[in-house]
């Protein structure tokens, strides 16, 4: 475990990485494009639908390869299913036979890890969903749903968080609650977070650097490092400095015409 740790620890390294879907004439998801994220960084990627975030997000994890150029995460080239990530997706993917403590433990007993029940507890409690350990999936909102997918990913302490949309299903409030929730994990857990969404708002407040992505094939248009101080409050998101964050994303997409203001 401690080798694997030190081997995907390190920065996560995109060199003119190309994919194609079907081969020459097929559809070109990401343009040539380079980009480095450095460990234990939450990084947001935002852009228009179909532009090719999810692509990216699993040529990261290794569960797609690459049509052309090289992903690295510390110095081991990515060419194959990266272990010991935890990937979060807009379903929340629980077993509803399982409770939630079952659910958590999941990945221990496919990983056959013992002595995480004292972590799933830590989690569930992070997470403000410890009463509920014994409950079933079907007995949770969406929000607590959520929260428990996300202990499950960090179960096995991943070096590196993925998560797709994951908040796109909640009500704006619950995202909100989300949103610091994931904010907190990141300073607690320490971990490197990758981040899609469609939200713009929900980008800046979660990251320290939001990458902005073209329409398809994606590209990456702009690269800009969210200065705020952690832990955040929503109430950040009213501050001049927030406010100017947002415009700037929201111009790129008005100028490629995917937002009309
Ligand atoms: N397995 C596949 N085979 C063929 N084309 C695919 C495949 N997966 C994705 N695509 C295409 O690649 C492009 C990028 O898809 P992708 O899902 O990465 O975009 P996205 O930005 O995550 O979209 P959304 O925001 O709508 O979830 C789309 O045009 C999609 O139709």
């Amino acid at each position: 475990m401690k080798g694997f740790r030190q081997m995907v620890g390190g920065a996560i390294r995109l060199e003119r990485v190309e994919k194609t879907y079907g081969g020459a004439g097929g559809v070109q998801a990401i343009a040539p494009l380079s980009v480095e994220m450095r460990a234990g960084e939450a990084v947001s990627i935002v852009g228009p639908s179909g532009c090719g975030k999810s692509t990216l997000m699993r040529l990261i994890a290794g569960l797609d390869a690459p049509t052309r150029g090289t992903i690295s995460i510390g110095s081991t080239p990515v060419d194959g299913p990266v272990p010991d990530i935890g990937i979060v997706f807009q379903r929340d993917l629980l077993l509803e036979w399982r409770s939630v403590m079952g659910n958590v433990m999941l990945p221990a007993e496919i990983k056959r890890l013992a002595g995480l029940e004292v972590r799933a507890g830590e989690l569930l409690k992070e997470l403000d969903v410890a009463g509920f350990a014994g409950a079933y999936p079907w007995q949770l909102s969406g929000g607590m749903r959520q929260r428990v997918a996300i202990a499950r990913a960090l179960l096995t302490k991943p070096a590196l968080l993925f998560l797709d949309e994951p908040f796109s299903a909640l009500d704006a409030l619950t995202r909100d609650q989300m949103n610091v929730l994931l904010q907190r994990l990141q300073t607690t857990q320490h971990v490197t977070t990758l981040l899609i969404t469609h939200s713009i708002a929900e980008a800046i407040f979660c990251a320290d650097r939001v990458l902005v992505m073209s329409g398809r094939p994606g590209a990456i248009l702009d690269d800009i490092r969210v200065p705020f101080d952690r832990p955040r409050r929503l109430a950040v998101r009213e501050t001049p400095d927030f406010t100017a964050i947002g415009r700037r994303i929201r111009e790129h997409f008005e100028k490629a015409g995917v937002l009309v203001g």
